[in-house]
C-alpha cells in the first residue's frame, strides 16, 4: 500500500525561461517559480488500480516523478508499506517500477537485452531473469520482436519493452505515466490487460491517462489533479456519481469547474 500526503513541488524559473500564456495566468506562477504540485494526497491499496486524471499541465507527471523518487518533493510524505521512501531511496528504487513518458531505451540493444540489462542492475540471477522475461514477454506479446534492436522497433514495441523493463524486478508498486499514449488499439488492449494482470497479482498500480474509457474499464479509484491539487480522490463509483447519468466526462468536467470557481 502507498500513502501519499500533501506533496508539493515548485520549480525555480531560470532567467529568460519562456512560459506559455496559460502558465503566466496560472495561480501557480509566482514570478520567480512555478509551483507545479501544490497539495496532492491519495492512497493506493494492494490490488488497486488508480487512474490519475487532469488537464494538460495539471501536475500529473510531476507527481508521478516524485513517487518514483526521480524528483525530490519540497513538502509531503510518501509511505510504501509504512516505510518513508523519501528517506530510503535505495528501497524505493527496488520497490517501485516506473514508466516515464520518454522511454529512453538503448537503441543498439534488443528488446531482450534492454530488459535483461535492468534485471541485472537489480541483482537478478541469469536463471531468474530469463524466467521473468519469458513471463513478461508472453503477457505483453513480445516474443516476436525479442531479438529486434530498439532503434528498429515501432513505437508500440518500444513502449512494451519500456514497460517490461520497468517491472522486470517484480516491484511492490507500479507507476506508469501515460502508458497508452500514441499506441494503436491492439497494443493499448495488451497494455491494459497487462495492468489488469498486475492488479490480479495484488500489485498496486498508479497510472496517468487522458482516456476515460481506460479509467472506466480498469480503475478502482480515481484521482483528479487540477492546478497542482488533488481535487478529487475517491472510488470509481463515487466519481461516476458526480454526474447526473454516470458519464465520466461530465464527472471530470464538474471537478475541474468546481475547482476553478
Ligand atoms: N522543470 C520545470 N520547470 C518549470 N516548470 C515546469 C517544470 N516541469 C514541469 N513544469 C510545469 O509544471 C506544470 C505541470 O507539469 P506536468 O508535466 O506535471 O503536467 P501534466 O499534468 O503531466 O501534463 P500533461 O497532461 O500535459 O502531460 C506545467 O505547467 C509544466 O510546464
Amino acid at each position: 500500500m502507498i500513502e501519499i500526503r500533501q506533496l508539493a513541488k515548485a520549480f525555480a524559473l531560470e532567467k529568460g525561461q519562456k512560459l506559455s500564456e496559460a502558465e503566466l495566468q496560472d495561480v501557480r506562477y509566482t514570478g520567480r517559480s512555478f509551483c507545479s504540485v501544490r497539495d496532492v494526497s491519495f492512497n493506493c491499496n494492494n490490488g488497486e488500480v488508480i487512474g490519475l486524471l487532469g488537464p494538460n499541465g495539471a501536475g500529473k507527471t510531476t507527481t508521478l516523478r516524485m513517487l518514483s523518487t526521480a524528483l525530490k518533493p519540497d513538502a509531503g510524505t510518501i509511505l510504501l508499506d509504512g516505510k518513508d521512501i523519501l528517506r530510503e531511496p535505495v528501497l524505493a528504487r527496488r520497490s517501485i517500477g516506473f514508466l516515464s513518458s520518454n522511454t529512453g531505451l538503448y537503441g543498439r540493444l534488443t528488446a531482450f537485452e534492454n530488459v535483461a540489462y535492468f534485471a541485472r542492475l537489480h541483482g537478478m540471477t541469469e536463471v531468474a531473469l530469463r524466467q521473468r522475461i519469458d513471463e513478461l514477454f508472453t503477457l505483453l506479446d513480445m516474443h516476436s520482436f525479442a531479438s529486434r534492436r530498439a532503434e528498429l522497433m515501432s513505437s508500440g514495441m518500444k513502449q512494451k519493452t519500456a514497460i517490461a523493463r520497468a517491472v522486470v524486478h517484480s516491484p511492490a508498486l507500479v507507476v506508469l505515466d501515460e502508458p497508452t499514449t500514441g499506441l494503436d488499439i491492439m497494443t493499448t488492449q495488451t497494455v491494459l490487460d497487462f495492468i489488469h494482470s498486475l492488479k490480479v497479482a495484488g500489485t498496486p498500480v498508479i497510472f496517468s491517462t487522458h482516456h476515460l474509457d481506460e479509467v472506466s474499464s480498469l480503475c478502482d479509484r480515481v484521482v483528479v489533479i487540477n492546478q497542482g491539487i488533488s481535487a478529487f480522490n475517491g472510488s470509481l463509483a463515487a466519481f461516476r456519481q458526480l454526474s447526473s447519468d454516470g458519464d465520466l466526462r461530465q464527472a471530470f468536467m464538474s471537478v475541474i469547474k468546481q475547482e476553478s470557481v
